[in-house]
């Protein structure tokens, strides 16, 4: 069996989008962990952040990501899921992990075209482009501390998976 294959990045850098893609490719199972939370408890992130603050979808989040690692299984991740020390050591050491990166103006152009605000609720009460400025100047190190690959997501789905697929098989021949 085949190890979970981790996708980290932020809001919009395409964790579901390419995610679904490369499990196609390459015959795995995929899982999202803000899916998943959405199934098992019925609620969006709003509702749950509504309801429990950002410390309590943290704390599901953290458990999402157990419940749904499982070999051959492509899980694309939330894009907070690196800010736990937890969370980064457990994809570390349970599977590879890969970093889809992309310039800011990039991240808010796609989340600008398709909010989901349900799912995508304010972090910090600014508008999209300095919430996403301030978001990433906190996270940036810890998605590159986190990653095991690092890959351009700006490129179409299809490139992005063709890359991930390259730098997963120049690792494993090194
Ligand atoms: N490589 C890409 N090229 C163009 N558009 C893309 C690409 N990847 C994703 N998108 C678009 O950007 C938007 C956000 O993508 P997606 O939901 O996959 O991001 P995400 O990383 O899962 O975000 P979140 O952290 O909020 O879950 C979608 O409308 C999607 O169609
Ligand atoms: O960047 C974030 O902190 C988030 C990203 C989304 O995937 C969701 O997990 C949620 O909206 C939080
Ligand atoms: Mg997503």
């Amino acid at each position: 069996m085949s190890l979970p294959l981790y996708l980290i990045g932020a809001r919009g850098c395409g964790k579901t989008t390419v995610g679904h893609a490369l499990a196609q490719a390459l015959g795995y199972n995929f899982s999202d962990t803000d899916h998943h939370l959405l199934q098992a408890t019925g609620a969006s992130v709003s509702d749950i952040v509504a309801a429990e603050g950002w410390d309590g979808f943290r704390r599901r989040e953290t458990a999402a990501l157990k419940a749904v690692t499982a070999p051959s299984t492509v899980i694309a991740t939330g894009g907070g899921m690196v800010l736990a020390d937890e969370n980064r050591q457990f994809m570390q050491q349970h599977g590879r992990v890969i970093y889809l990166y992309a310039l800011p103006e990039v991240l808010v152009a796609r989340l600008d075209a398709s909010p989901e605000v349900a799912q995508r609720p304010t972090l910090t009460g600014q508008p999209v482009a300095e919430e996403m400025a301030e978001v990433l100047a906190q996270r940036e190190a810890l998605y590159q501390l986190a990653a095991h690959h690092q890959v351009d997501a700006m490129q179409s789905p299809d490139e992005v998976v063709k890359a991930i697929l390259t730098s997963l098989s120049l690792a494993r021949a090194s």
